[in-house]
């Protein structure tokens, strides 16, 4: 598997090079001061915790105990990039070398039983423990405001069982994306789940998130894939059974989706898988004349009742702009072309498709998938867009780290609301990023279900020469006022963490508060999980 550096996203050995075309048009687009951007480190300091280790001696004889000294770091790599996550202020100020709420050392277990040993060492001195997948998060949600032990879970990796007769997998939850799917597709089954850091993240850190990929409008959310758990908790081991359905009382192994690590630790879980054929999906793509039009497609396939895609995307008209720009289209004879049949650049929407499965049945879907678009004014734009979205499916986020090299500030927020509330949530907060000087708005839908959709805002600005991440987070604080104001949910797959924990008394209300952190309690008497503010939780 490959590793990462320090503070980049994404494969080492992918250059992040931009073509020509796409320089010269973000060149255009968001002009930035050459002296400012030549000043911005690019990532060659050394990270530095601003605080010193407080772990004492004694604890650390105990893990040292329970995993062998060569699985116990505190040195001041191991224990910065240990304390953040993929938030866009955490890499800013990481390139500045500054890791400021920091873990006190970085515990890495190869088993269950050892996750139960430290956990235990942890609960009798009241240390802080976060569980650690891949740092994929995008919440701050591995940030240690009250220090303690980061449990670095990617030495529990085995995947303990296929099982094709119930179509399930059994796997450690330190497992990253492509070592699970690998091991299924040879098997000729797919998870079915590709978050878009499919690359570097794991299965615990897909259910503590609750999570979606790519394709979840047919396979699901990681919570419809998800069969059963176990976890450690500072009150015990929880274990649930894979049972099909039932009906025993409430889901119990559901408490710790979302919880971020805040009831205990993931170590074990089963996963429905499918068959999966590639060769069998049928893809295609469509242009709408606006945004409005391919809503009203994709609604009224979701509630259609023939079947869904299982990949199904949406861009709004900035962002197909925007991908004509980047792909090298714009002006070329396929846009000049859909130009002159009324598709407009700023109004078109591009639609992406894929339907996998039997390919009988594939095949069928698309075509009367096919019928509404065409219904809807959709143009036919054939596989090709599909492909080449596919191909940059992972990929497309290594970009981010590059726009910072470049003075250029890019990050997202997403949402889920329901179909009668979409328009509204995307005019209105579309309107508030854009009243921010020189700033694109990409939004694109990739989730959908028969009640309402995601929304996912994409923003693109030069940074702030004066303080930028003074203005980041107050444009940023903006952007969730207008998704709460107007219906959206805080977060419909990145979860909450530190960063949307504020919002969250609004969210569930105080009841909902206190419900929360009454199960908390049961689970974590003492608070030692992933303590400091995570999910609203005092
Ligand atoms: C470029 C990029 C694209 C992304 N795209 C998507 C996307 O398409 N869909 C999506 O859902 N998310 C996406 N994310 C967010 C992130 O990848 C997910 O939240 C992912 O599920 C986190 O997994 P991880 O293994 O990296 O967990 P980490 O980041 O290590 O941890 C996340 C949280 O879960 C807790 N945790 C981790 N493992 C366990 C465990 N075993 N037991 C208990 N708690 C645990 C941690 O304490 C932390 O609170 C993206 C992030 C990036 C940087």
């Amino acid at each position: 598997m490959q590793t990462r550096t320090i503070y980049k996203w994404g494969s080492p050995n992918v250059e992040e090079k931009l073509p020509e075309h796409t320089l010269k048009f973000l060149e255009g687009q968001f002009p930035v001061d050459k002296e400012f951007k030549n000043s911005l480190p690019k990532g060659e300091l050394p990270l530095r915790p601003l605080k010193k280790s407080k772990i004492s001696t004694a604890t650390l004889i105990k893990l040292k105990q329970i995993v062998g000294k060569n699985f116990v770091s505190l040195d001041d790599s191991s224990r910065a990039r240990h304390s953040i996550g993929k938030f866009y202020t955490e890499i800013y100020k990481a390139r500045f070398g500054e890791v400021a709420d920091v873990v006190d050392v970085v515990v890495s277990p190869k088993n269950e039983q050892e996750v139960i040993e430290i956990i235990a060492v942890a609960n009798a001195g009241k240390i802080p423990v976060i569980p650690y997948g891949a740092g994929s998060t995008v919440t701050k949600a591995l940030q240690a405001p009250k220090g303690g032990i980061s449990l670095d879970l990617s030495r529990l990796n085995r995947i303990i069982e296929f099982n094709a007769i119930d179509s399930t997998v059994t796997v450690e939850a330190g497992v990253y994306g492509p070592v699970l799917e690998k091991h299924l597709n040879e098997r000729g089954y797919t998870c079915g789940h590709f978050p878009q850091s499919f690359e570097f993240s794991t299965v615990g850190g897909w259910i503590a998130a609750k999570g979606a990929g790519q394709a979840s409008t047919g396979y699901g959310k990681i919570e419809d894939i998800l069969l059963s758990l176990t976890a450690i908790t500072p009150s015990g081991k929880f274990e649930s059974k894979s049972y099909p359905a039932a009906s025993i009382g409430p889901d119990l192994f559901r408490l710790f989706l979302g919880t971020e690590g805040s009831f205990g630790v993931i170590t074990k879980a089963t996963l429905k898988i499918r068959k999966f054929h590639p060769e069998n999906s049928a893809k295609g793509s469509f242009i709408f004349k606006n945004f409005e039009k391919a809503v009203e497609t994709m609604r009224d396939v979701m509630q259609a009742g023939f079947g869904k895609p299982h990949f199904f995307r949406i861009q709004d008209p900035e962002e197909t702009d925007i991908s004509f720009h980047m792909s090298g289209l714009h002006g070329g004879k396929e846009d000049l072309f859909l130009r002159f049949i009324g598709y407009k650049p700023m109004e078109r929407s591009l639609m992406h498709i894929i339907v996998d499965g039997d390919p009988s049945y594939a095949k069928e879907v698309l075509k009367k998938i096919k019928k509404i678009a065409k219904r809807n004014g959709g143009f036919s734009t054939g596989e090709s867009p599909v492909n080449k979205w596919l191909h940059q499916r992972y990929s497309s986020a290594y970009l981010r780290d590059y726009l910072m090299d470049e003075g250029i500030r890019i990050d997202t927020l997403e949402t889920a609301v329901s179909w009668s509330n979409l328009h509204e949530l995307w005019e209105k907060t579309r309107a508030y990023i854009k009243s921010h000087e020189n700033t694109s708005c990409m939004v694109h839908i990739s989730h959908a279900y028969e009640n309402g959709a995601n929304l996912y805002f994409i923003f693109l600005s030069p940074m702030n020469q004066k303080n930028e991440t003074v203005d980041f987070v107050k444009f940023h604080k903006g952007i969730i006022d207008s998704i709460h104001k107007h219906g959206g949910s805080l977060s419909h797959h990145h979860g909450i963490g530190r960063m949307l924990a504020p919002w969250m008394e609004g969210e569930v209300g105080k009841e909902g508060l206190r419900i929360l952190s009454s199960i908390k309690k049961t689970f974590d008497p003492k608070g030692i999980m992933n303590p400091g503010g995570l999910l609203g939780l005092k």
